[in-house]
């Protein structure tokens, strides 16, 4: 495991190029994790600017996730953990550092190959409400990136559509109906499938059952499991509750007010958390033992 300063408990040193795991080994879900990392962040700093003022949301952050693992990003409200979602998604400007998927370089990719790029990282938010086109069936969202991405029949694009409701739990009817018709949970099942239709490589998964009843939440978390399992994507998980990353994450890195000031392994961060910002967040997770004392 390592903290801000540099250095690890292990005795290695914490030049940022891993974050606490072994360099392969199976994910929290039951996936062999590959070698290579399919994400490689290193260094990246975003900053906004506001009346001609730059003012830092994270500094210099560097994570990697390789194919078929979760990492978890854990921060409060504030801390840059979207900023840093964006980031990979293309959303938002980078200042400085890098951003390589694949061994390629993302990080300014713009115009056709940031659409490219989109086939193999997607996103789901915290409220399927506002990414889910109300006017739109089910069935006619699912197929949309099918029909910007390619020019496969009808047939096929039905065929996947089914395909992706099955994969979330849905029953192929659900492609009829209209998101309004459908519970919060399960909306943020459609958003799920509609992430999966292009069989991505990493899902950017921003705060995806902070708007959930605890019930539900579990049920959506099994599913991403699931999912990962039946098709070895990969995630960048975003949740300000330790709680919710436990059984999903293999890995976990904590931000606070945009530095990364703990990373490791999910078990090394639950037993012996070295940060008091991360014991403060183990404790208002209600893991016993964490005393909840101030990161300020
Ligand atoms: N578009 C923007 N313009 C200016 N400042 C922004 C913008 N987006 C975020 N910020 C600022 O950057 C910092 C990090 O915000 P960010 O949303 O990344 O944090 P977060 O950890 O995801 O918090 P939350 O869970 O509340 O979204 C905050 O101080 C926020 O006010």
């Amino acid at each position: 495991m390592s903290t801000n300063d540099g250095s690890t408990n292990d005795g290695s040193t914490n030049d940022g190029s891993t974050t606490g795991a072994s360099a392969s080994g199976v994910s929290a879900s039951g996936v062999s994790v590959a070698e290579q990392p399919l994400l490689d962040i290193r260094d990246l700093s975003v900053s906004y600017h506001r009346r001609g003022k730059g003012t830092p949301a994270i500094r210099d952050v560097s994570l990697d996730i390789r194919p078929g693992e979760t990492v978890a990003l854990v921060g409060e409200s504030g801390s840059g953990k979207s900023t840093l979602g964006r980031a990979v998604l293309g959303l938002t400007t980078v200042t400085q550092g890098t951003i390589l998927f694949d061994g390629e370089d993302i990080t300014r990719a713009g115009g056709a190959r940031r659409k490219e790029l989109s086939k193999s990282v997607q996103a789901v938010f915290q409220d399927p409400n506002g990414s889910l086109n109300p006017a739109l069936t089910v069935g006619q969202t699912l197929a949309e990136p099918l029909r910007v991405h390619s020019r496969d029949e009808r047939a096929v694009v039905l065929k996947r559509v089914r395909e992706v409701l099955a994969l979330v739990g849905l029953p192929a009817e659900a492609a009829d109906r209209y998101p309004r018709q459908f519970s919060g949970g399960q909306r943020q099942r459609i958003a799920i499938a509609r992430a999966l239709v292009m069989a991505p490589k990493l899902i950017v998964c921003d705060e995806p059952v902070s708007a959930l009843d605890l019930s539900v939440q579990a049920q959506v978390l099994n599913l991403f499991s699931d999912l990962q399992r039946e098709t070895g994507v990969s995630y960048l998980f975003i949740s300000h509750d330790l709680a919710v990353v436990r059984h999903l994450a293999q890995r976990i890195v904590v931000l606070y007010r945009g530095d990364v000031v703990e990373s490791g392994t999910t078990e090394e961060v639950y037993a012996d958390a070295q940060h008091p910002y991360t014991r403060k967040l183990l404790a208002a997770a209600g893991v016993e033992g964490a005393p909840a004392t101030s990161a300020r």
